[in-house]
């Protein structure tokens, strides 16, 4: 989208900024609503001229650091113990203490009714998430079904299906059962969750890994006027709501032990469908 390396240098007549000149790291993050005021941020701060970046579902964004074709990449957090060298580099993720509102498994009947479960291609965290939950918190054996792009039109009888990121919305209209993933991980463990967090396998400079955070921080102080900016997806759908209430951006202590309560599941080798 916005700046991705171009496979040929355009035709200036300028001479070059010295922003022009700074090295640039490739960055993908989320192509979803809840990475906006991330995304924001660092549109409006001048290390923007130090990145390419662009948007991907979450399942791709994780492909492209594992594949070395992104240096910096809002990963789903379920891919970190795949990156021999993976840092953390922001205090700021895709996370959630309690109900997430976009991450869910759906159907016509009751979860302990349900035979077989989708599960959204888009994800790599929840789809390890619903296995977790089943296994430790709901303890229900159900056939994992791979999901390709068309599959939410197949949920139904008792077969479930968790979805993701921006498709949720409006769903809780169209089936009877609805069971928040955010939330069930709360109430299981006690603790909030990380969905997905910036992560990178390069060596970066400490200066610029500054700079970069406070753009994040800059895109969370300015929430309210991206608020204006963006339209609700639905009527029922309250964009305040979601970047306030239900997505919390802090990764903060809590949330960094819970992710490594949820890594030392991934890690545990339950990792089969993605
Ligand atoms: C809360 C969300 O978290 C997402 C869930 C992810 C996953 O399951 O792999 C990855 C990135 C996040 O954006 C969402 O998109 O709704």
């Amino acid at each position: 989208m916005v700046n991705f390396p171009p496979s040929k240098s355009p035709v200036s007549t300028q001479a070059p900024s010295a922003a022009d000149l700074a090295p640039r790291h490739r960055l993908v993050a989320v192509s979803y609503l809840n990475t906006k005021p991330l995304l924001y941020g660092l549109l409006r701060s001048e290390v923007q001229a130090e990145l390419y970046m662009d948007l991907a579902i979450p399942s791709e964004c994780a492909r492209r650091l594992v594949a070395g074709e992104a240096d910096i990449a809002l990963v789903p957090v379920a891919v970190i113990p795949e990156l021999p060298n993976a840092r953390v580099i922001s205090d700021y993720c895709i996370g959630s203490d309690g109900a997430v509102a976009t991450v869910c498994v759906y159907g016509d009947v009751p979860l302990h009714e349900m035979t077989a479960i989708y599960l959204d291609h888009h994800s790599r965290t929840s789809v390890m998430l619903t296995r977790l939950l089943l296994e430790e918190y709901w303890q229900h054996d159900v056939t994992f079904l791979e999901a390709e792009d068309g599959y939410i039109e197949r949920i139904g009888g008792t077969v479930g299906g968790l979805v993701i990121g921006d498709r949720t919305i409006g769903l809780d209209q169209r089936f009877r059962y609805v069971y928040d993933l955010g939330a069930a991980w709360k109430d299981h463990t006690g603790l909030p969750f990380v969905f997905a967090a910036w992560v990178t396998v390069k060596p970066l400079e400490e200066d610029f890994l500054r700079r970069f955070n406070a753009a994040l921080e800059e895109g969370m102080a300015h929430l309210p006027e991206l608020q204006l900016l963006l339209s609700s997806p639905h009527p029922d759908f309250s964009l305040v709501e979601y970047f306030t209430h239900h997505i919390d951006y802090n990764l903060d202590a809590p949330k960094r032990v819970a992710m490594e309560r949820f890594l030392a599941y991934v890690r545990g080798g339950n990792s089969v469908v993605r």
